[in-house]
């Protein structure tokens, strides 16, 4: 295992996104407060990347950074060689609770994204099948969210970000609400889906041993102001299509670098 404390790994030719001294600061005078200092991060075609950090050690302003939702006060995001400052195809986001139109059925739903793109009708159909497929959803085509379980309708809101096509995936702890057997099962199912799409993920979760099962890299964050401290080659990447999770978590390996891990963020 490589554990290593550097800021920002070099620009390799895959890089997707490249984070550049990120800064994010709100209000002024004495309302003033930096959340974001200094962020380098450079992400690879098909790196999964985990956020691991305390409450409000600015997770979920740095995925807003990155989605284009957020200005940063310095800095910037690179995207494909390209600056992204505002939220765009590019990149998909899938929140804590599914956000799917309600009005939509599922198919609709996941139709909308290559919709909006012009996409043509015939390969609308297509795409909408390959990713219902993809999430286990076929036969909830025609369903409205509402007639769906929470698992189901993330994994449709998972769907529905992939079809847009985006080059990197944003994830803010997609399954914080889900119960903890829903949860394995979708933990199962993303990193499926990521084994075949190849996506780039950045996912932010308060649960070490998520991001020791799904990710290839995880990212520790401190908080005041919120920087970022470590970050580690996950030695368990890909581990769950070797091994299944339960047997993973009793290693010896896994206990010992979950223990590491939780350390490291309770340094804050
Ligand atoms: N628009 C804003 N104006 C002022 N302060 C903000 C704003 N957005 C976020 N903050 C502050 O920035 C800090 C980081 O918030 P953020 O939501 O990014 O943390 P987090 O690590 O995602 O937290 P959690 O794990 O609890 O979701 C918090 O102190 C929050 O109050």
């Amino acid at each position: 295992m490589e554990v290593y404390s550097q800021q920002s790994s070099s620009l390799e030719k895959n890089t997707i996104c490249q984070l550049q001294g990120i800064g994010v600061t709100f209000g002024s005078g004495s309302d003033r407060s930096e959340v974001l200092r200094d962020i380098n991060l450079d992400m690879n075609l098909g790196d999964f990347v985990c956020v691991l950090g305390s409450s409000g050690c600015g997770k979920t302003t740095l995925l807003r950074v990155l989605a284009g939702y957020q200005p940063p006060t310095t800095g910037y995001v690179n995207v494909s060689g390209k600056r992204h400052f505002k939220p765009d195809a590019d990149v998909g986001v899938v929140f804590q609770r599914p956000n799917l139109f309600p009005w939509l059925s599922i198919a609709k739903n996941v139709e909308f994204g290559p919709q909006m793109q012009g996409v043509s009708k015939l390969e609308r159909k297509k795409k909408v099948s390959y990713y219902l497929d993809m999430v286990g959803l076929i036969d909830a085509a025609k369903l409205l969210p509402h007639q769906i379980s929470g698992g189901m309708q993330q994994r449709a809101a998972i769907a529905r970000t992939l079809a847009a096509d985006p080059k990197i995936v944003l994830m803010d702890e997609p399954f914080g609400a889900l119960d903890a057997l829903t949860r394995e099962s979708m933990q199962s199912h993303l990193q499926d889906i990521w084994e075949r799409t190849q996506k780039t993920i950045f996912f932010i979760t308060h649960d070490v041993e998520e991001a020791l099962l799904l990710s290839t890299h995880i990212v520790v964050m401190h908080a005041r102001p919120g920087r970022i401290v470590k970050i580690v080659d996950n030695p368990f990447a890909h581990g769950l299509k070797k091994q299944s999770a339960a047997s993973l978590r009793v290693t010896p390996e896994f206990i010992h670098m979950r223990e590491q891990l939780v350390a490291s963020i309770h340094q804050d």
